[in-house]
């Protein structure tokens, strides 16, 4: 049974940076979660692209697959992504739609005539969130007791493979008898930090000691306007496993398909190039 957890909650406009760190090292040893609170982006902006989410998961499936994903770039359709690798699990019951660097040429987009404005409101908000990543990164490296810019020191801020996913929870699964199936199984994710904006619907769970049986689960309820931060497998690993070991996280999923509140959400997952992680890794032990 899943209880609800409270998360410690983390100012990124507070002046005192310090204090800050130490908020963020005892989230990410105890939890390897938190909430971030007045991060900069605009409530105004994550409206609008919850809303051009929306716009396009409701676009009929044969529209949506002319962008399917090509370099994990463009549209995964429901069930093709399958977060915990166990055999037993079925795929997720969720699609989404994954893009990357702007200038690099991989991504995919919607054309301008189906979806108006859907390109630039998703770029801004892409690189909006990109510098609060960034400016995350320097408190991350200050909670280690690094230099706040150790990590743009070491060139790991260099062309970073920052990824963003908009994701959508229809619910099919859930007048199924079936426990076994999530919105995303169970995992870590795969990079250095990641922030999810949800549009408040529920079912995001943690589970702190994945090792442990039974494995216990709690519910993290949103908090509004906060990104949830979670630390990825690559800072997990960059910190010699001080932040974040043993936790793992999955989304039950709430609500049904073409009820009135259609889950939809939005994530960003902030990766680095592989070769900077020798680099990184040097300067913490
Ligand atoms: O949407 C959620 O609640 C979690 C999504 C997630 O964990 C992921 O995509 O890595
Ligand atoms: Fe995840």
């Amino acid at each position: 049974m899943a209880g609800a957890l409270q998360l410690p909650v983390v100012d990124l406009s507070s002046p005192d940076r310090f204090s800050t760190a130490n908020a963020i090292r005892q989230a990410c040893i105890e939890h390897g979660f938190f909430y971030l609170v007045n991060h900069g982006v605009d409530e105004e902006l994550v409206k609008k692209v919850f809303e051009q989410s929306r716009n396009f998961f409701s676009l009929p499936v044969e529209d949506k697959m002319k962008l399917v994903q090509r370099n994990h770039r463009g549209y995964a359709r429901l069930y093709t992504i399958k977060l915990d690798p166990n055999p037993s699990t079925k795929g997720d019951t969720r699609e989404a739609f994954y893009m990357g660097p702007l200038a690099d040429g991989h991504n995919q987009w919607p054309s301008e005539e189906d979806l108006p404005s859907w390109r630039s409101t998703v770029e801004t908000y892409y690189q909006k969130v990109a510098s609060v990543g960034t400016k995350l990164l320097s408190l991350i490296a200050l909670s280690l007791n690094l230099d706040e810019d150790l990590f743009e020191k070491l060139g790991a801020l260099n062309d970073p493979l920052a990824m963003m996913g908009l994701l959508h929870y229809p619910g099919d699964h859930l007048d199924s008898s079936n426990e076994e199936i999530y919105g995303a199984s169970a995992h870590s994710d795969f990079g250095m930090i990641t922030l999810l904006a949800t549009d408040g619907v529920p079912g995001l769970q943690i589970c702190r000691e994945k090792s442990e049986q039974p494995q216990v689960w709690e519910d993290v309820p949103s908090l509004s306007g906060a990104f949830i931060v979670n630390i990825g497998d690559m800072m997990e690993r960059w910190t010699n496993y001080q932040y974040c070991i043993e936790c793992c996280h999955r989304n039950k999923n709430a609500t049904p398909w073409r009820s009135s509140r259609t889950r939809a959400r939005t994530a960003s997952l902030n990766v680095w190039k592989p070769v900077a992680v020798n680099l990184v890794r040097q300067g913490i032990d």
